[in-house]
């Protein structure tokens, strides 16, 4: 393509420069690359500006100030978003419904659980977030929840080519912040909740709503929806957000009026609900366990109705939902005959959100194993510490991806707010310590790591990820 149908209003020679790919890391410039070049939080694109050129950038996406010689200069105060839009425009085609979920817990579920619901639709359905590109034939992952612009526009684009109609994303506060998913039209927004987490990046809740609010302000396209859960403490913002802009609202949960809550039952293997939808009461037998299960089950039936789905369909297709990985996933059962079950809970609210999903189904003990993530927000180990020992029976601490830090001292400061809690560092020893003491009526919760694949030790030159699963670490401690 040329340079001058990728960024409106360029004229003259610039615009007829032949454009092959973009690139936000200098050493992925190919001839005929456009380079963005961003202040970071570990470098300054900037400075790789001449390297850039030198392997054949043609033309610079960075602020005004920058310095840019022998490539053509695309000069803007918000040069993320101006490279996204640009790019935009290079990767298509893109999937004709998109939609993108954010909140603290719960995006990977919903999009997880959209996807499916798409496909039982008929749909070629695809999801993009924390356990990767999904689609119904593939998964593959990317490292972050939210990959970075080219990664993510080069994703939605080879998707759209292989035929996916119907695409999900998880819009993170990071990638919001840092436009890292910008200039594809996406028709619905979807906001599950808020609570604390990254505030070592955000600084303060305020920051961290506003990040999570520029899907609602900016990214959604005028005249498309947002799908909101009504029984969160920010909902109620959210709402206004979403109205100010003069979206389509579609509330769901016992506050919903799209659709509301009127009861949930726990059974065995998973709950039923009582739901009003449009005037008319419908029953649904959700596969799952736990209220935030539902939760995340409802936004997603919101978000296929958003975008134009059946109502009555949705609700059918609820009753065959799938697990989602690592999202109240039964390992294993103890030779004791204690089930074992990993969850991604690694947020105050998640954990207490797992714990209380297990309880109904424990007669005897609910122990609790978790860790807290080195180079993540320290605010959150006290009240992880405090909300496992105040709702389980048994807690023991250990250790999760402690990255640059000193394990101990993350686990000293989940322990200070842990009542009785036992410690174990080293995750293999204390999940084995946990399934020895199980009994016939306990139930073990490991929390924390849900389906990821490694322990992350150290930083920098001494990044190592240990292979390690829960699940099966489990399976092994119980065989
Ligand atoms: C703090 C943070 O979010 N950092 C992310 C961010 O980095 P940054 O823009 O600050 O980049 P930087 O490393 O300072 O470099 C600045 C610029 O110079 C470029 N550069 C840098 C070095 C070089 O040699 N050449 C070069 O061109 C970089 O490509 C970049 O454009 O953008 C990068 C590319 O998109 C990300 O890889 C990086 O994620 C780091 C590794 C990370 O750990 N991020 C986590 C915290 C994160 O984003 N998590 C969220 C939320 C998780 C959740 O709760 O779901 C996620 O979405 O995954
Ligand atoms: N709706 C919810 N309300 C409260 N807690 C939840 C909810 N959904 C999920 N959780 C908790 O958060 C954990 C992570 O869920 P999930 O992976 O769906 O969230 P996420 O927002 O994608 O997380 P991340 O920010 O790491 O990508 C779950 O394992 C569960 O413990
Ligand atoms: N994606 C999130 C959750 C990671 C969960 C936990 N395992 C950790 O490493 O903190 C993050 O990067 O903060
Ligand atoms: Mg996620």
């Amino acid at each position: 393509m040329k340079l001058g149908e990728l960024v409106p209003g360029m004229t003259g020679s610039d615009a007829a420069l032949t454009v092959t790919g973009f690139a936000i890391d200098h050493r992925k410039v190919a001839p005929g690359t456009v380079f963005g070049a961003f202040a970071g939080a570990r470098f300054n694109g900037e400075d790789f500006i001449a390297d850039a050129v030198a392997a054949g950038a043609v033309a610079i996406v960075a602020a005004p100030g920058a310095t840019v010689a022998g490539a053509v200069h695309i000069a803007d105060a918000e040069p993320r978003r101006a490279f996204a839009q640009i790019a935009a425009r290079f990767f298509t085609p893109v999937p004709a419904h998109v939609a993108a979920v954010t909140g603290t817990n719960g995006k990977t579920s919903t999009a997880e659980m959209t996807r499916q619901l798409w496909r039982m639709a008929g749909h070629n359905a695809a999801s993009i977030g924390t356990l990767g590109v999904t689609t119904s034939v593939d998964q593959s992952s990317t490292g972050l929840t939210t990959p970075d612009i080219v990664t993510f526009l080069g994703n939605m684009s080879g998707l759209a080519r292989e035929g996916v109609t119907h695409a999900i994303f998880e819009a993170s506060s990071h990638g919001l912040s840092q436009f890292r998913t910008e200039g594809l039209p996406v028709q619905v927004g979807a906001f599950t909740n808020l609570s604390r987490d990254h505030l070592d990046y955000h600084g303060t809740m305020e920051a961290y709503f506003e990040a999570k609010m520029r899907l609602i302000d900016e990214v959604v396209v005028d005249g498309g929806s947002v799908v909101v859960w009504a029984d969160d403490e920010y909902s109620d913002q959210v709402i206004d957000r979403a109205k100010t802009r003069g979206l389509t609202l579609l509330t769901v949960g016992m506050a919903g009026e799209a659709i509301r809550l009127i009861s949930r039952t726990p059974t065995q293997l998973g709950q039923q609900l009582l739901l009003a939808h449009d005037g008319k009461e419908v029953k649904v037998t959700l596969p799952l366990i736990g209220a935030y299960q539902a939760a995340n089950a409802l936004v997603s039936a919101g978000i296929i109705i958003a975008a134009g789905g059946d109502p009555r369909q949705v609700f059918d297709h609820l009753g065959r939902l799938q697990p989602v990985r690592g999202r109240l996933e039964r390992a294993v059962i103890t030779r004791a005959g204690a089930p074992v079950y990993v969850d991604y809970a690694h947020t105050p609210d998640g954990l207490q959100a797992a714990i209380e999903a297990l309880r109904p189904h424990v007669t005897g003990r609910l122990i609790t194993l978790f860790g807290a993530g080195g180079d993540r927000d320290i605010g959150k180990r006290p009240q992880m510490g405090k909300v496992a020992s105040d709702l389980s029976d048994v807690v023991i601490v250990t250790d999760d991806n402690p990255r640059s830090e000193d394990p101990a001292a993350i686990r000293a400061a989940i322990m200070a707010a842990a009542g009785d809690a036992t410690e174990i560092g080293g995750r293999r020893e204390a999940i084995a310590a946990a399934v020895a003491m199980a009994g016939a009526n306990d139930i073990v919760l490991l929390a924390g790591k849900g389906h990821e694949q490694g322990q992350i030790v150290g930083a920098g030159d001494t990044l190592r990820v240990l292979p390690f699963d829960d699940v099966q670490v489990a399976r092994e401690c119980a065989a």
